[in-house]
């Protein structure tokens, strides 16, 4: 088991290093950034058996923080490249990651306005021998403000990220993890299932972080598993992705409202959502909140064009 045994994964990841480390840098941890530092190596230990890292993971990282996960994850990845808001967290950065210069790149700035091609040139430039500078895995305890967003963009716009293993708000994670009539489950839950599916999940108290946060927290992995066409066994191309959240968005506008009505208000014809319901077999009546992704999928191909009003 990674992480098992009598060494530490992460040398920081106790109350007392990370104290000392905040206190030489004179840094008070910034609760609108969320942050929360881990303190439980242990929790490493289980994110790592979870990431299962190998020598040709490229690692996209938000929120490094003062690198208590990112030292853990140096050592067994090919490359980290680790996006980090907060600007007075560079000169810690600097000094907790930079014995591993070589395999880490560091970007300043906000997470939400880094793309791949970013995130690939940094790795370029550290001149690792990688099958590919493009992240492979998001590996983060991500700050809970952009969390959902995080991992719903980087499945969609980082297409060769096929693993996230992240910790977030328990909340966030029974969004993630819902199922069609759940309580939690959505228009988020419904558009995460058109590229991947949750393979873990642990509890993690407040008490493994340092300030402890008001709520409950949970690691989820999500293995990428784009959907496919129902009809055709082929993936969805882009076009039809699209098109199949826009359906998804229109039918969960007025969740308390029949599809039919939901999806009318937002602009579809009534006639051909009538005949598109038909012909995959969808109860005009039913609420959206029922429906699967797959139906979502289904319904989309049927609207054809129609589908984005
Ligand atoms: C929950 S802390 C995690 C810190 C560290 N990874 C750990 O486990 O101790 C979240 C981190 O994300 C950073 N952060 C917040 N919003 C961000 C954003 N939009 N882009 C990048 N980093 C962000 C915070 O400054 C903070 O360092």
């Amino acid at each position: 088991m990674a992480g098992s045994g009598d060494k530490a994964c992460s040398w920081l990841a106790n109350p007392r290093q990370t104290r000392l480390v905040l206190e030489e840098f004179g840094h008070g941890a910034k609760h609108r950034l969320g942050q929360n530092f881990l303190v439980s190596d242990s929790v490493i230990a289980s994110i790592l058996d979870l990431a299962e890292l190998g020598e040709d993971d490229v690692v996209f990282e938000v929120g490094p923080g003062i690198g208590t996960l990112t030292v853990a994850l140096l050592p067994l990845a090919g490359a980290v490249c680790s996006v980090e808001a907060d600007r007075s967290l560079e000169p810690v950065l600097q000094s907790t990651c930079a014995r591993d210069s070589e395999r880490f790149a560091l970007l300043m700035g906000d997470a939400l306005g880094v793309g791949e091609d970013d995130l690939a040139q940094a790795v370029s430039r550290l001149g690792r021998p990688l099958p590919s500078p493009r992240p492979t895995k998001l590996v983060s305890n991500l700050p809970y403000q952009v969390a959902a967003t995080i991992i719903l963009r980087t499945l969609q716009a980082m297409p060769h990220v096929h693993r996230e293993v992240v910790m977030v708000q328990a909340e966030v994670a029974d969004r993630i993890a819902a199922t069609p009539g759940g309580r939690d489950y959505g228009a988020y839950t419904a558009k995460l299932g058109l590229y991947g599916t949750v393979t873990g999940r642990f509890e993690v108290g407040p008490g493994n972080f340092l300030p402890p946060p008001h709520v409950q927290s949970a690691v989820v992995r999500i293995d990428r598993r784009p959907a496919v066409d129902p009809q055709t066994g082929e993936p969805l191309s882009p076009g039809q992705l699209e098109a199949t959240a826009h359906v998804i968005d229109a039918a969960f506008a007025q969740r308390r409202k029949t599809i039919r009505n939901s999806m009318s208000s937002s602009g579809f014809d009534k006639a051909a959502l009538d005949e598109a319901f038909a012909r995959v077999g969808i109860e005009p009546t039913v609420r959206a909140e029922r429906l699967s992704t797959e139906d979502f999928v289904n319904l989309a191909r049927e609207l054809g064009e129609g589908a984005l009003a």
